[in-house]
This record gives C-alpha cells, sequence and structure tokens, in this order.
C-alpha cells in the first residue's frame, strides 16, 4: 500500500484501489504500485486527469506539504512573514498598489525575459520550495502538459503563474516579501479562520473597521470576485500584466493566474458566497491546476533548453512579442 501523508487526509478503500480525500480533491492510486493517478474534483466531473502526475509523499524538506505548524528551518521564517502580511495587507494599502501598477510603467520584456529575471528572487513564504523559480515554473507547466497534452493555454499558464513576483526584483521597486508572494485572500469584508496564521489579523487596522469586518463587508452576495479586492500581491499584478497587454489566453487561464493562492477559497470553500456563476466554473480548472502547482515542487529538474522553442511557440500564440510590465 502506498502510505501518503496528507495529514488532513481519510483514506477509504474502495475496492482495488485507495483512494484519498483532501479538500474538494479526490486521489485514487491502484495498489499495485504503478502511481496511476485519478484526479477529479469533487465538484465536477468532465474535467479528469488522465493520469501520469505522481504526487510525491513529502517536500524537498522532507516534510508534509503546506504544513505550517511542522518544525523546520523554513517555519519562524515562513510564520513571521505572514504576521507581516496579514498586518499590512488592508484596503487603502491594495488600493494604492493597484493604483500604482496598473499603470504598466516600469518595463518592457518579454515573457521569457521575466521567466528568467525571476530567477533573482527568492520566496520567503514557501514551505515547500528550495528552488529556482524557473524550474517551478517548467515543473509545474511539464506536469500539467503531460496529463492535458492538448490544453496548450494550460500549458502556458502554468509557465506565467508566478511571473508576479518579479516585484520583488529592483527593477520594479523591489517590493516587500509580504506584499508579493504568500496565499491571498480578500479585503474589505472578514478574514476567514483557513487563512494560514489567520490569527495575526487582530493586528490589522481593518480587523476592527464594522465597514470591513462583516461576512460580506463591502460586498454583496454572488457579487463576483471580480469585484473583490484581494490581498495584493504577484497574482494580481500579473494577471493585470496579462489583461493590459491583450493576452488571448480563455477566462480559465486568467482565473488561475489571479486567484491561484486563494487557498481558503480553492482549498478551504471560504468565500464562496462571493462567487459569480462564471468563478464557479473557472474554480473547476483552478483545483487541477493547483495539485501540479503544489506538488510538482520536486527535484526533478526540466532540462530548460529542450523545452524553451515549445513554450516559445505558446508564448507568440497568446502575447505580444514584447508586453508593458
Ligand atoms: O508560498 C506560496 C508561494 O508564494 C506561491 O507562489 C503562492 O501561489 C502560494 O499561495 C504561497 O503559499
Ligand atoms: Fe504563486
Ligand atoms: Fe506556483
Amino acid at each position: 500500500m502506498i502510505a501518503f501523508a496528507f495529514s488532513f487526509t481519510i483514506k477509504l478503500r474502495v475496492g482495488r484501489n485507495i483512494v484519498f480525500r483532501e479538500g474538494l480533491g479526490e486521489y485514487e492510486f491502484s495498489e499495485n504500485g504503478s502511481q496511476e493517478q485519478i484526479l477529479k474534483s469533487r465538484a465536477e466531473t468532465e474535467l479528469v486527469l488522465d493520469g501520469g502526475f505522481c504526487i510525491p509523499h513529502t517536500n524537498s524538506y522532507g516534510h508534509n506539504f503546506r504544513d505550517y505548524d511542522v518544525e523546520s528551518e523554513r517555519k519562524q521564517g515562513v510564520e513571521n512573514f505572514y504576521r507581516v502580511n496579514h498586518i499590512n495587507q488592508t484596503v487603502d494599502f491594495v488600493k494604492k498598489m493597484r493604483g500604482e501598477y496598473e499603470k504598466l510603467n516600469k518595463i518592457e520584456m518579454s515573457i521569457w525575459d521575466c521567466c528568467e529575471l525571476l530567477n533573482e528572487v527568492i520566496d520567503e513564504s514557501d514551505p515547500d520550495l528550495d528552488e529556482p523559480q524557473i524550474e517551478h515554473l517548467l515543473q509545474t507547466a511539464e506536469a500539467i502538459r503531460k496529463d492535458y497534452p492538448d490544453q496548450d493555454w494550460l500549458h502556458l499558464t502554468a509557465l506565467i503563474h508566478d511571473l508576479g513576483k518579479v516585484l520583488l526584483h529592483p527593477s520594479f521597486g523591489e517590493l516587500p516579501q509580504w506584499a508579493v508572494v504568500g496565499d491571498t485572500f480578500p479585503v474589505g469584508c472578514a478574514f476567514d479562520q483557513s487563512i494560514v496564521h489567520s490569527k495575526y489579523f487582530v493586528q490589522n487596522p481593518d480587523y476592527n473597521n464594522p465597514a470591513y469586518n462583516g461576512k460580506y463587508g463591502i460586498y454583496s452576495e454572488n457579487c463576483g470576485l471580480d469585484n473583490v479586492m484581494m490581498s495584493w500581491g504577484h497574482d494580481d499584478y500579473m494577471y493585470l500584466v496579462a489583461k493590459e497587454n491583450g493576452t488571448t489566453l480563455p477566462s480559465a487561464g486568467l482565473f488561475i493566474i489571479r486567484y491561484h493562492s486563494f487557498y481558503a477559497l480553492h482549498r478551504s470553500e471560504a468565500y464562496k458566497h462571493l462567487m459569480s456563476e462564471e468563478d464557479v466554473e473557472n474554480l473547476k480548472w483552478l483545483q487541477i491546476f493547483n495539485k501540479y502547482d503544489l506538488y510538482s515542487k520536486s527535484k526533478v529538474r526540466v532540462d530548460v533548453e529542450k523545452v524553451k522553442p515549445y513554450y516559445e511557440s505558446l508564448i507568440d500564440k497568446y502575447f505580444p512579442a514584447k508586453l508593458r510590465w
């Protein structure tokens, strides 16, 4: 039997297979160890992975993925990251950042240039990753490409989903880590308990503001995530860059980019009352994408030069040669 170490997993025996349930997802592994996998989102049945991608037991540090409480060399730093993040991400801050970065007047460069630039930045919020960012982008893209060979937009989405982390780079004003990486959450309404290290929100000025701390806060039922202000970071920034530069990626691709760090929604099902019908559709793709984003953080190296021509062809198809950032 294959032992998988999800602390929050219920293990069920179904016929010859072992089924693992976790959050919204469902994984099936055949018992003979052939590592076939069927991954379904409970919310849908059309989008079924055709197998191939194998979820590893542990992250590069030998721990469960996204375990923010386990003692490790990263624990203290990650917790401190979230403390500062939760104190500073306010409605006013998000408005200010959106205003500044939607000008897209910082630099002009291609998508691939940005992938290379990203190698110079380090993400201090991530307890699982100890590799250069370009490795993570390519590992995610290659893993999803294997299981979804015909969805080229999904391969490109995976390649670019974290490019917004260039906000950490000196040419973008070298934003602090708390304003770029980590999980995201809505501001302008109550902070949900399921958010990583949510205890630190008590020190956020919006926490005690009656206009911002109700279930709906400044929003209304099913208003659509497009009308919700998310904490500022690499997701929203990259979404802005892609959209304003006229990408032809489908709306599910843009949704993945924009909400891939919104774990409270796509893993814990919080904030569903703010979603529109279109969000519900797009969330199915995000949940598929997430498995590859999270569990492909492994030691398996991708030969960058070998796969580069393929991704260059996708960039040509969906983006202009140079983008405004
Ligand atoms: O630490 C990670 C990392 O910053 C990822 O890029 C982000 O998407 C995740 O949500 C976050 O937990
Ligand atoms: Fe990310
Ligand atoms: Fe990622």
